[in-house]
């Protein structure tokens, strides 16, 4: 047996020594590569301003593409290399752009009779391409066509594919091989000796790594079914389902990784990622880095997605259920509408303002004000006459102009025309000349003098203020008002709910927003309209810029990070949009992502038994209207990569309650630790759920995650501030989408009663954990002897 081990041992020993040469050779081959984007650089530099004006938009090109990839060869990932593919003879031979045979399918007499066969082509993958000084292909792209083998060869239909290898490095070192047989029953040589086969495979190694704070790629195992995905064609729609842990996230933001190799160009416009949450927005952004890609993809909250939204890094705080409820409805654009045209007549303002001569006084303040009571009177002085317009003349006016669905600030100048002809009307003016000539002339002066008074100009900005969507937020939480507004919309109980939600603002709308209220000011600020005002100068593109090395410099200190921060946050629309967890999506919020992606492409991945949306058939409705008519392609995911065989069978018995007949996904492994039920002990519930994760984080290398219901989310950070930064408490709605080594959920039957999607989203709560899961029940929870609550027994 010792003996066998040892040779197990040497055999690895060789194969990972292999792998570690063409590493060395690819390594070296970089060094070449950044020696001479380093020459060019520095040639460039010393030329300076010589040549022609195109010579030289040529050389800076070149040298800032030069210096993009000295940065990310310098930049050294972990696994640069990743893969292996050993290959039998292609059937035509032809080779495609890489170097690689492009054939998928083997030669027909690639396998002898007796089943032996020659390798006849090997290929490494890794995160970028490198070509030797032959233009050999050393290390293939993972997005480039000849990669794909390497993901969606199976046992079942291998293709030329006889051995794959997961290759496992650190910087310049290989650490170890894990192979998969694609043909177990050939035997196959490569260079006169036989192929060997090291270890159990790769998936299996990776599924049972530690969980950090952060997610890692699956760039070196990501299976057939998810490869499908993320090289589905990018037209039109492409729909995702699968079950928690089936790799929706994963394979949604590879797929944006993918989009960008195929097509750079048409994805200059922007890729935008919508997640539901920071936490998960936090847990994912590093995913794409370490896929080469940083630049064009903004991965936002849902909370932070509107620029209404800035200055408070986006909203974090959640709505109770029933005023989410209502915020979320598409009822709301309709209370919507007419609040955009209604906050602009101001209820008077409580203390007394100072009315001379028809207008309101602002004091003495230059800075423009938010209005303070609408006035109901407009006097002016023309033709040495006073020329007034009334209450009820003004209120015909404003009934005039407000005709139509124009948004509101953009029919200023227009509320400004009619005002000023409904003077003129009254004037001296009107009458005293028959030539048309003198009396457009006459007209035209009586305009600019009176337009440019000061008790017109006063009057017009307290009479039709250019208002801002916090603004209107703010006007709605007076309930008089708004129950105009949501007359025979909202009943009076919502109308009084979302008013008093919205108490938390002051009058401009500054205050803590909810996650919900953004999608409202977002919409708001499409009704309002924002006037035209001179753009800011364009920061010049890069390109533009470069004249040499000295310009490359300064250049390189906003990080590719940032740059595509500032893009993004200059950008309205995008060239694909994916949204993630889009079974969460409100009505309202799926109109505010619709926004921004009218001309793009789309990727939504989801789950419908995680929704946490009371009304999934008003949110489908939605969606498809921000969709439009648009194909799509469905696929679903079928395998759960999370979760443990002992975990996800308990999910299953809630999923069972909340969708019943919906199934539940395969989980791909088994670790024998079946889930631990505790009921609150001697010491309280902070004891008992503190003692749990303790003993959890002493189990488990990674993270521990502790879900309860949102209102216990305080109190439930303060029972495990001493536990270090390895543990997490979350409210229920928090754990969307992320993942920890061990959870603890507290108390299921609160998490249930939080909602009416309550079931569901204890669904989410009990498929966060790849390793160990415990239920702690509390009263409500009416468990039975051994602890199981009643929500989780047969
Ligand atoms: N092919 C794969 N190889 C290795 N790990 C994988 C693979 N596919 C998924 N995983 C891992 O499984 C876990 C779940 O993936 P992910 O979070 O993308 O699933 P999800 O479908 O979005 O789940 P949920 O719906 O619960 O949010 C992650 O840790 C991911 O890295």
């Amino acid at each position: 047996m010792a003996a066998q081990d040892a040779a197990v041992d040497s055999l690895r020993d060789r194969e990972t020594g292999i792998e570690q040469e063409h590493l060395d050779r690819v390594y070296r081959r970089l060094e070449e590569k950044i020696d001479e984007a380093e020459f060019l650089m520095r040639d460039a530099g010393k030329r300076g301003q010589v040549g022609t004006p195109g010579a030289l938009a040529e050389r800076d090109a070149q040298v800032f593409r030069a210096g993009i990839h000295l940065n990310r060869l310098n930049n050294e990932f972990e696994d640069f290399l990743f893969g292996r593919i050993d290959l039998l003879p292609g059937k035509d031979g032809e080779r495609g752009p890489d170097g690689a045979y492009t054939s998928v399918e083997p030669a027909d007499d690639a396998v002898r009779e007796d089943n032996t066969a020659d390798i006849a082509e090997t290929l490494h993958i890794g995160r970028i391409g490198v070509l030797d000084s032959d233009y050999a292909p050393l290390v293939i792209d993972w997005r480039a066509p000849a990669a794909a083998p390497f993901y969606r060869s199976t046992p079942k239909a291998p293709g030329r594919v006889v051995r794959r290898r997961v290759i496992r490095s650190k910087g310049r070192r290989v650490l170890g091989v894990e192979d998969d047989l694609m043909r177990p029953e050939l035997t196959a040589f490569l260079d006169g000796g036989e192929l060997p086969v090291i270890g159990d495979g790769a998936l299996m190694a990776a599924l049972g790594q530690a969980r950090s704070h952060t997610m890692r790629d699956i760039v070196s195992s990501i299976q057939a079914e998810q490869d499908l995905v993320i090289r589905a064609p990018a037209a039109s729609v492409t729909e995702v389902s699968g079950g928690p842990g089936t790799g929706k996230t994963a394979v949604a933001l590879h797929r944006a990784a993918y989009l960008l190799y195929q097509d750079r160009r048409r994805y200059s416009g922007g890729i935008l990622v919508v997640s539901p949450t920071p936490l998960l927005v936090a847990y994912t952004e590093g995913v794409l880095p370490s896929l080469g890609e940083e630049g064009q993809v903004a991965i936002r909250a849902v909370g932070s997605l509107s620029d209404e939204a800035a200055g408070v890094e986006g909203a974090t705080t959640y709505d109770e259920p029933a005023v989410a409820r209502i915020k979320g409805s598409s009822r709301m654009l309709h209370v919507l509408r007419k609040a955009a045209r209604g906050a602009l007549e101001q209820p008077a303002p409580r203390r007394a303002a100072t009315e001379e001569d028809g207008q309101l006084s602002f004091g003495d303040e230059e800075a423009p004000r938010p209005p303070r009571g609408t006035p109901d009177r407009l006097r002016v002085v023309a033709f040495g006459a006073r020329i007034e317009l009334e209450a009820d003349e003004l209120k015909r006016i404003r009934h005039n102009v407000l005709g139509g669905s124009a948004p509101v600030n953009l029919l200023r100048p227009r509320a400004r025309k009619l005002l000023l002809d409904a003077l003129w009307n009254k004037s001296s003016g009107k009458g005293r000349y028959t030539d048309p000539e003198l009396i457009a002339e006459l007209r035209s002066s009586f305009d600019e003098d009176v337009s440019t008074e000061t008790p017109f100009l006063t009057f017009l900005d307290a009479w039709w203020p250019e208002l801002t969507p916090r603004q209107v937020l703010a006007a709605m939480a007076d309930e008089r008002r708004l129950g105009r507004w949501a007359r025979r919309i909202l009943n009076p109980g919502e109308v009084r709910r979302l008013a008093r939600s919205l108490k938390r603002l002051d009058a401009d709308g500054r205050g803590p927003l909810s996650v919900h209220d953004v999608a409202l000011l977002d919409e708001l600020h499409t009704l309002l309209g924002t006037p035209h005002r001179p753009k800011r100068k364009r920061e010049m593109d890069p390109l533009d810029q470069l004249t040499g090395l000295q310009e490359l410099m300064p250049q390189r200190e906003e990080t590719q990070w940032e740059r595509a921060e500032r893009l993004a946050a200059e950008r309205t629309e995008y060239a694909h949009v994916i949204v993630d967890e889009a079974q969460d999506l409100t009505p309202m919020q799926w109109r505010m992502v619709g926004r921004r992606g009218r001309h793009a492409t789309w990727t939504i991945v989801g789950d419908a038994a995680q929704s946490s949306w009371s009304d999934p058939d008003e949110a489908a409705a939605a969606r498809d209207e921000a969709l439009g008519s648009r194909p799509r392609r469905r696929f679903t995911l079928t395998v759960n990569y999370r979760n443990p065989a002992e975990i996800a069978e308990l999910a299953a018995k809630v999923l069972a309650l909340a969708m019943p007949g919906m199934e539940s996904p395969a989980a791909v492994r088994s670790t024998g630790v079946r889930p631990r039920f505790e009921t609150v002990r001697d010491g309280g519930l902070a004891e008992t759920v503190r003692e749990e994760a303790r003993r959890l984080l002493a189990e488990v290398d990674g993270t521990v995650g502790v879900v309860v219901a949102m209102d216990r989310r305080a109190e439930a950070r303060g029972w495990l501030a001493e536990l270090g930064e390895r543990v997490v408490a979350l409210g229920s709605l928090e754990a969307k989408g992320l993942e920890y080594d061990a959870t603890v959920v507290v108390s299921p039957a609160e998490i249930a009663d939080e909602s009416p999607a309550g079931l569901r989203v204890l669904y989410v709560a009990l498929t966060r954990a790849t390793q160990q899961l415990t239920v702690v029940s509390g009263e409500r929870d009416l468990p039975d002897e051994d602890g199981v609550p009643d929500l989780l027994r047969d």
